[in-house]
């Protein structure tokens, strides 16, 4: 039986307060499974990133949240940066222009796993590695502007899972991307979920990308959970007319996915 890593009930996100208040999700009640690849999908302003930040307890301060997340996954509340990694859309916001990438990496490290400044170092250059940047040695002194879109997708990746999380959310990290690097980027993530047991957390608005990997789909519309279930089940028949119209106007039942389902 699958592991439940977390439980959400009920949740509901409203930004403001009062008359003005705008709901960004709605009772939304869904259950994350450990080790599985979950894609959030939805239009704009359905409130994946909400979900996102909600997870991460990274809401905005005029954010009221009600309803419940519990870790059953996690002893006590999972901590953000150590047990939860992110990368958001643009990593020209999560990296800092003026400090090499190598010591933004080895930063999370030393702060999260406790090293030493040398094997923070040397942890920051094997995930340079990991993620494929070519010559790590030189990236490891490189600034964030001295590298392209998706190296820099790379890099942020690299200091999201620098810290050993168990569950990594990924929101709209391939956007800014042209169709090349978006499949590298979501074939980078497949395989490091994969090789480090990491339970992943995909939001997209681009149903093509999520199908291609994911194990399940949730689908998100004006707030509210449309509804979630296996990636193939969902695909090949939506239960809800919601999705179906999101699927005729996404992808052709013929169109490939961007990269090959990881075997079983
Ligand atoms: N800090 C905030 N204050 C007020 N409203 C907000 C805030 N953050 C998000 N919203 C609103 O909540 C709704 C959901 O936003 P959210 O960013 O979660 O959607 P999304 O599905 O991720 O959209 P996108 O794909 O465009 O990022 C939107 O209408 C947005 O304008």
């Amino acid at each position: 039986m699958s592991t439940i890593l977390a439980s959400l009930k009920k949740l509901t996100v409203a930004y403001g307060a009062g008359q003005g208040a705008y709901r960004a999700l709605q009772n939304l009640d869904l259950d994350i499974f450990k080790g599985e690849r979950l894609a959030i999908i939805g239009e704009s302003g359905s409130g994946k990133s909400t979900l996102a930040r909600a997870l991460g307890g990274l809401l905005a301060p005029e954010a009221h949240m009600s309803g419940s997340i519990v870790w059953p996954g996690f002893h006590g509340s999972p901590q953000a940066g150590r047990d939860m990694g992110f990368v958001f859309q643009d990593a020209g916001t999560s990296l800092n222009p003026v400090i090499p990438v190598g010591r933004q990496i080895a930063e999370v490290a030393r702060l999260h796993l406790k090293l030493s400044r040398s094997k923070a170092h040397e942890h920051a250059r094997a995930l340079l590695a990991r993620v494929h940047i070519p010559d790590p040695d030189t990236a490891m002194n490189a600034f964030a502007h001295q590298l392209s879109g998706g190296q820099r997708q790379r890099v942020a990746i690299a200091a999201a899972i620098a810290a050993k999380p168990s569950l990594l959310i990924a929101d709209e990290v391939t956007s800014a991307l042209d169709t090349i690097v978006q499949a590298q980027i979501v074939s980078l993530l497949d395989e490091l979920v994969a090789a480090e047991r990491m339970t992943l957390v995909f939001i997209t608005h681009d149903i093509a990308l999520a199908s291609g990997f994911a194990d399940r789909i949730a689908v998100l519309h004006e707030a509210r959970l449309v509804e979630a279930g296996p990636a193939a089940d969902l695909l090949n028949a939506p239960g809800q007319a919601y999705t179906a119209r999101l699927l005729a106007s996404h992808i052709g039942l013929d169109t490939p996915p961007l990269i090959a389902k990881h075997p079983p």
